[in-house]
Protein backbone atom coordinates (compact mmCIF):
# COMPACT_ATOMS: atom_id res chain seq x y z
CA UNK A 1 0.00 0.00 0.00
CA UNK A 2 1.69 3.77 -1.03
CA UNK A 3 1.38 5.79 1.86
CA UNK A 4 1.38 9.44 1.63
CA UNK A 5 3.09 11.70 3.91
CA UNK A 6 2.48 15.62 3.58
CA UNK A 7 5.42 17.77 4.74
CA UNK A 8 4.11 20.53 6.78
CA UNK A 9 7.29 22.33 5.30
CA UNK A 10 4.95 24.41 3.46
CA UNK A 11 2.07 24.62 5.43
CA UNK A 12 0.68 27.73 6.73
CA UNK A 13 2.30 27.97 10.12
CA UNK A 14 0.32 30.39 11.50
CA UNK A 15 -2.58 27.90 11.36
CA UNK A 16 -0.66 24.44 11.79
CA UNK A 17 -3.35 22.85 13.59
CA UNK A 18 -6.24 23.24 11.02
CA UNK A 19 -3.79 22.75 8.38
CA UNK A 20 -3.01 19.01 9.70
CA UNK A 21 -6.59 18.48 9.73
CA UNK A 22 -7.04 19.29 6.21
CA UNK A 23 -4.59 15.73 5.89
CA UNK A 24 -6.26 13.53 7.77
CA UNK A 25 -6.65 10.99 4.96
CA UNK A 26 -3.26 11.17 4.22
CA UNK A 27 -1.01 8.37 6.29
CA UNK A 28 1.77 10.15 7.09
CA UNK A 29 2.65 13.48 8.39
CA UNK A 30 6.13 14.79 7.22
CA UNK A 31 7.99 17.26 9.76
CA UNK A 32 11.17 18.76 8.41
CA UNK A 33 13.57 19.70 11.12
CA UNK A 34 16.48 21.78 10.06
CA UNK A 35 19.35 23.34 11.97
CA UNK A 36 21.06 25.67 9.58
CA UNK A 37 24.29 23.71 9.89
CA UNK A 38 23.54 20.89 8.17
CA UNK A 39 21.02 22.37 5.85
CA UNK A 40 21.42 26.40 5.38
CA UNK A 41 18.02 26.67 6.52
CA UNK A 42 16.17 26.47 9.75
CA UNK A 43 12.68 25.14 10.47
CA UNK A 44 11.65 23.62 13.72
CA UNK A 45 12.29 21.36 16.82
CA UNK A 46 10.01 19.42 19.35
CA UNK A 47 8.14 21.89 20.59
CA UNK A 48 6.07 21.84 16.95
CA UNK A 49 5.96 18.50 17.25
CA UNK A 50 4.51 18.59 20.50
CA UNK A 51 1.88 20.75 19.77
CA UNK A 52 0.52 18.83 16.65
CA UNK A 53 0.76 15.54 17.63
CA UNK A 54 -3.05 15.61 19.64
CA UNK A 55 -3.88 17.46 16.34
CA UNK A 56 -3.53 14.85 13.92
CA UNK A 57 -4.72 10.76 13.79
CA UNK A 58 -1.77 10.41 10.39
CA UNK A 59 1.54 8.72 11.85
CA UNK A 60 4.26 11.38 13.07
CA UNK A 61 7.46 11.28 10.89
CA UNK A 62 10.55 13.00 11.69
CA UNK A 63 12.79 14.08 9.50
CA UNK A 64 15.81 15.22 11.00
CA UNK A 65 18.38 17.50 9.01
CA UNK A 66 20.49 18.37 11.64
CA UNK A 67 24.00 17.63 12.92
CA UNK A 68 24.60 15.60 15.90
CA UNK A 69 21.27 14.29 16.41
CA UNK A 70 21.81 11.60 18.67
CA UNK A 71 21.38 15.13 21.30
CA UNK A 72 17.77 15.58 20.18
CA UNK A 73 16.39 12.00 19.69
CA UNK A 74 14.68 11.65 23.17
CA UNK A 75 13.33 14.93 22.98
CA UNK A 76 11.54 13.93 19.88
CA UNK A 77 10.38 10.72 20.81
CA UNK A 78 9.03 12.34 24.10
CA UNK A 79 7.40 15.53 22.19
CA UNK A 80 5.70 12.29 19.70
CA UNK A 81 7.85 11.39 16.92
CA UNK A 82 6.83 7.74 15.64
CA UNK A 83 8.85 7.51 13.42
CA UNK A 84 12.99 9.37 13.46
CA UNK A 85 14.95 9.75 10.28
CA UNK A 86 18.80 10.74 10.41
CA UNK A 87 21.27 11.60 7.65
CA UNK A 88 23.80 9.32 7.25
CA UNK A 89 25.86 12.29 6.04
CA UNK A 90 25.25 13.37 9.94
CA UNK A 91 26.12 10.49 11.67
CA UNK A 92 29.54 9.12 11.92
CA UNK A 93 28.51 6.28 13.95
CA UNK A 94 25.28 5.30 12.53
CA UNK A 95 24.76 2.37 14.43
CA UNK A 96 24.68 3.96 17.56
CA UNK A 97 22.34 6.43 16.22
CA UNK A 98 20.11 3.88 15.39
CA UNK A 99 19.90 2.10 18.33
CA UNK A 100 19.45 5.38 20.37
CA UNK A 101 16.07 5.71 18.22
CA UNK A 102 15.27 2.29 18.74
CA UNK A 103 15.83 2.45 22.16
CA UNK A 104 13.29 5.38 22.21
CA UNK A 105 10.08 2.74 20.92
CA UNK A 106 9.97 4.54 17.86
CA UNK A 107 10.67 3.32 14.44
CA UNK A 108 14.15 3.90 12.79
CA UNK A 109 14.96 5.71 9.40
CA UNK A 110 18.13 6.39 7.49
CA UNK A 111 18.51 9.50 4.79
CA UNK A 112 20.47 9.93 1.91
CA UNK A 113 21.30 12.67 -0.25
CA UNK A 114 21.11 12.53 -4.06
CA UNK A 115 25.04 12.15 -4.35
CA UNK A 116 25.23 9.81 -1.00
CA UNK A 117 25.70 5.89 -2.57
CA UNK A 118 23.43 2.74 -1.61
CA UNK A 119 26.74 1.31 -0.27
CA UNK A 120 26.44 3.18 3.18
CA UNK A 121 23.15 1.11 4.14
CA UNK A 122 25.67 -2.53 3.87
CA UNK A 123 25.78 -2.80 7.45
CA UNK A 124 22.52 -1.51 8.46
CA UNK A 125 19.83 -2.33 6.66
CA UNK A 126 18.53 -5.02 8.37
CA UNK A 127 18.34 -2.76 11.65
CA UNK A 128 15.97 -0.13 10.14
CA UNK A 129 12.65 0.14 8.93
CA UNK A 130 12.58 3.14 6.22
CA UNK A 131 15.22 4.16 3.66
CA UNK A 132 14.31 7.82 3.29
CA UNK A 133 15.87 8.73 -0.70
CA UNK A 134 16.17 12.20 -1.09
CA UNK A 135 14.75 13.47 -4.77
CA UNK A 136 16.21 17.24 -4.23
CA UNK A 137 18.84 17.89 -1.90
CA UNK A 138 17.67 19.03 1.23
CA UNK A 139 17.25 22.09 2.65
CA UNK A 140 13.97 23.77 0.77
CA UNK A 141 10.80 22.61 -0.24
CA UNK A 142 9.48 23.36 -3.51
CA UNK A 143 12.50 22.37 -5.18
CA UNK A 144 12.73 20.50 -8.31
CA UNK A 145 12.50 16.30 -8.83
CA UNK A 146 16.35 14.61 -9.54
CA UNK A 147 14.87 12.03 -11.65
CA UNK A 148 18.73 10.00 -11.73
CA UNK A 149 17.51 8.68 -8.55
CA UNK A 150 14.88 6.58 -9.66
CA UNK A 151 17.65 4.08 -10.29
CA UNK A 152 18.73 4.12 -6.74
CA UNK A 153 15.29 3.06 -5.89
CA UNK A 154 14.72 0.38 -8.15
CA UNK A 155 18.23 -1.24 -6.99
CA UNK A 156 17.39 -0.90 -3.34
CA UNK A 157 14.04 -1.92 -3.52
CA UNK A 158 15.31 -5.12 -5.29
CA UNK A 159 18.12 -5.41 -2.34
CA UNK A 160 15.12 -4.99 -0.16
CA UNK A 161 13.35 -8.10 -1.61
CA UNK A 162 16.28 -10.22 -2.41
CA UNK A 163 17.21 -10.11 1.57
CA UNK A 164 13.69 -10.84 2.75
CA UNK A 165 13.29 -7.73 4.98
CA UNK A 166 10.46 -5.41 5.58
CA UNK A 167 11.66 -2.14 5.31
CA UNK A 168 9.57 0.82 3.40
CA UNK A 169 11.62 3.38 0.95
CA UNK A 170 10.27 6.96 1.39
CA UNK A 171 11.46 9.46 -1.21
CA UNK A 172 11.25 13.11 -0.38
CA UNK A 173 11.78 16.14 -2.85
CA UNK A 174 9.16 17.50 -5.90
CA UNK A 175 7.07 15.04 -5.68
CA UNK A 176 3.98 15.66 -7.58
CA UNK A 177 0.75 14.26 -9.50
CA UNK A 178 3.04 14.19 -12.49
CA UNK A 179 6.01 11.94 -11.02
CA UNK A 180 4.34 10.04 -8.34
CA UNK A 181 3.71 6.69 -10.48
CA UNK A 182 7.60 6.91 -11.75
CA UNK A 183 9.16 6.61 -8.05
CA UNK A 184 6.06 4.27 -6.87
CA UNK A 185 6.63 2.03 -10.05
CA UNK A 186 10.87 2.58 -8.86
CA UNK A 187 9.73 0.59 -5.94
CA UNK A 188 8.98 3.57 -2.87
CA UNK A 189 5.75 3.57 -1.11
CA UNK A 190 5.61 6.16 1.71
CA UNK A 191 5.73 9.74 -0.68
CA UNK A 192 6.56 12.79 0.83
CA UNK A 193 4.83 15.69 -0.38
CA UNK A 194 4.91 19.44 0.51
CA UNK A 195 4.16 22.16 -1.78
CA UNK A 196 1.83 19.82 -4.16
CA UNK A 197 -0.25 19.31 -1.24
CA UNK A 198 -0.12 22.47 0.95
CA UNK A 199 0.49 24.84 -2.00
CA UNK A 200 -2.92 23.53 -3.54
CA UNK A 201 -6.38 25.32 -2.53
CA UNK A 202 -7.70 21.74 -1.05
CA UNK A 203 -4.89 20.55 0.33
CA UNK A 204 -7.08 16.90 1.27
CA UNK A 205 -8.31 16.94 -2.15
CA UNK A 206 -3.85 16.89 -3.50
CA UNK A 207 -3.38 14.25 -1.32
CA UNK A 208 -6.00 12.33 -2.90
CA UNK A 209 -4.82 13.63 -6.82
CA UNK A 210 -1.88 12.34 -5.40
CA UNK A 211 -2.99 8.84 -4.45
CA UNK A 212 -5.24 8.53 -7.99
CA UNK A 213 -2.24 9.44 -9.75
CA UNK A 214 0.40 6.42 -8.07
CA UNK A 215 -2.17 4.33 -10.67
CA UNK A 216 -0.18 5.56 -13.32
O1 LIG B 1 12.96 17.38 3.32
C1 LIG B 1 12.51 18.24 2.60
C2 LIG B 1 13.42 19.28 2.05
O2 LIG B 1 14.69 19.11 2.52
C3 LIG B 1 11.03 18.32 2.32
O3 LIG B 1 10.38 17.23 2.97
C4 LIG B 1 10.70 18.28 0.85
O4 LIG B 1 11.42 19.19 0.10
C5 LIG B 1 9.20 18.41 0.61
O5 LIG B 1 8.86 19.52 -0.11
P1 LIG B 1 8.44 19.49 -1.67
O6 LIG B 1 7.47 18.35 -1.85
O7 LIG B 1 7.82 20.82 -1.86
O8 LIG B 1 9.70 19.28 -2.46
FE1 LIG C 1 11.68 15.95 4.37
Amino acid sequence: MIKIAPSILSADFSNLAVEVDKVSNAEFLHIDVMDGHFVPNITMGPLVVEAIQNKTDNFLDVHLMIEDPDNYISDFADAGAQLITVHTEACPHLHRTVQNIKEQKVKAGVALNPATPLTVLENILPDIDLVLLMTVNPGFGGQKFIDTILFKIEKLRNRIEEEGLDIDIQVDGGIKPHNISKVVEAGANVIVAGSAVFGAEDPGQAVKDLKEACMG
